[in-house]
């Protein structure tokens, strides 16, 4: 286990690393006003990984802005390692669909970024040991001085990766990072990912369209329902672990699939006026 994790106190106490207690939330005023999360709880524990599905608009990427700290709750209460989140913090690695790296700097650039930043806590050879290792973890080794135009897509979303990981973040949030990829690449980006988080550790909480994504990447899955949204389930995923292109085609996982694809069908029957 690499040297630059934090301690983990939730470890040692059973607290949750994310927990989303009664959350509600809308926008809007007057005849305008639109009801989002309704009463959302649940929990992201210590070192699991956890996916968030849930039909189109039902309040999925408003739940990990919450948890990220770039807005506020109406209602109910968020918190990380038991500390109410009152703003932004570097304990929490955020990664977009959209690739938010800098163009103008290289691939180690951008995943140092984070640690240069707070240099005062890292000396020249922690940043360069860190950078090091998730270059090695996320693929990247070769590419070190390219600059993001110059790579493809899934490439520039290992480099928002493994940025997030080097932070050494407390929880990382990730909001439908593959969702741009052709479907190979993204196949190919769970299967990195994955690997790379067993070898991690970290606590997730990871949004998704993608029914086959959240299987293959979760312990557990957070299927919310059609707004005013709650938790419509919480599923344990009993696919084994490590995954591999093979877990796609075990029975525990078509079991799984076919329920949850049942689960997102009605409910996008139920919004388009069809029997629920
Ligand atoms: N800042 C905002 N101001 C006004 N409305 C907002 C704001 N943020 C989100 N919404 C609305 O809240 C609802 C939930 O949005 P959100 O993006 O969280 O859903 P989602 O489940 O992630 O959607 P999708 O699956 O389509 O990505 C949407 O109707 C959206 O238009």
């Amino acid at each position: 286990m690499s040297e630059h994790r934090l301690d983990d106190g939730a470890i040692a106490t059973g607290v949750p690393k994310i927990h989303f207690d009664d959350v509600r939330i809308g926008f809007g005023k007057g005849a305008k006003r639109k009801e989002v999360l309704d009463g959302v709880s649940f929990d992201v524990r210590s070192g699991e990984f956890v996916s968030v599905l849930g039909p189109s608009g039902c309040g999925k990427s408003t739940l990990l802005t919450l948890a990220a700290g770039f807005a506020k709750a109406d209602a109910g209460s968020v918190e990380i390692d038991g500390s109410p989140v009152v703003g932004p913090h570097h304990d929490r690695g955020v990664v977009f669909q959209q690739y938010a790296i800098f163009p103008w700097l290289t691939v180690r650039k951008n995943i140092a970024f984070g640690l240069t930043l707070r240099a005062n806590r890292h000396n020249k050879a922690d940043i360069n040991a860190a950078t090091d290792r998730y270059i090695d973890l996320m693929g990247l080794r070769g590419f070190e001085d390219a600059l993001p135009k110059t790579l493809s897509g899934g490439m520039r979303q290992r480099v928002a990766i493994a940025r997030a990981y080097a932070t050494n973040p407390s929880v990382l949030l990730m909001d439908e990072p593959f969702a741009a990829l052709d479907a190979q690449t993204r196949e190919f980006m769970q299967e990195l990912l994955h690997e790379a988080n067993l070898e991690e550790q970290r606590s997730a909480m990871f949004i998704t369209h993608s029914v086959e994504e959240a299987i293959f990447l979760s312990s557990r899955i957070v299927v919310l329902s059609n707004r005013p949204t709650r938790v419509h389930e919480i599923l344990d995923v009993p696919v084994p672990m490590p995954r591999t292109a093979e877990s796609r085609t075990s029975p525990e996982f078509i079991e799984l699939r076919r329920h949850l694809e049942e689960v997102m069908r009605s409910m996008s029957s139920f919004t388009h006026g069809g029997t629920p």
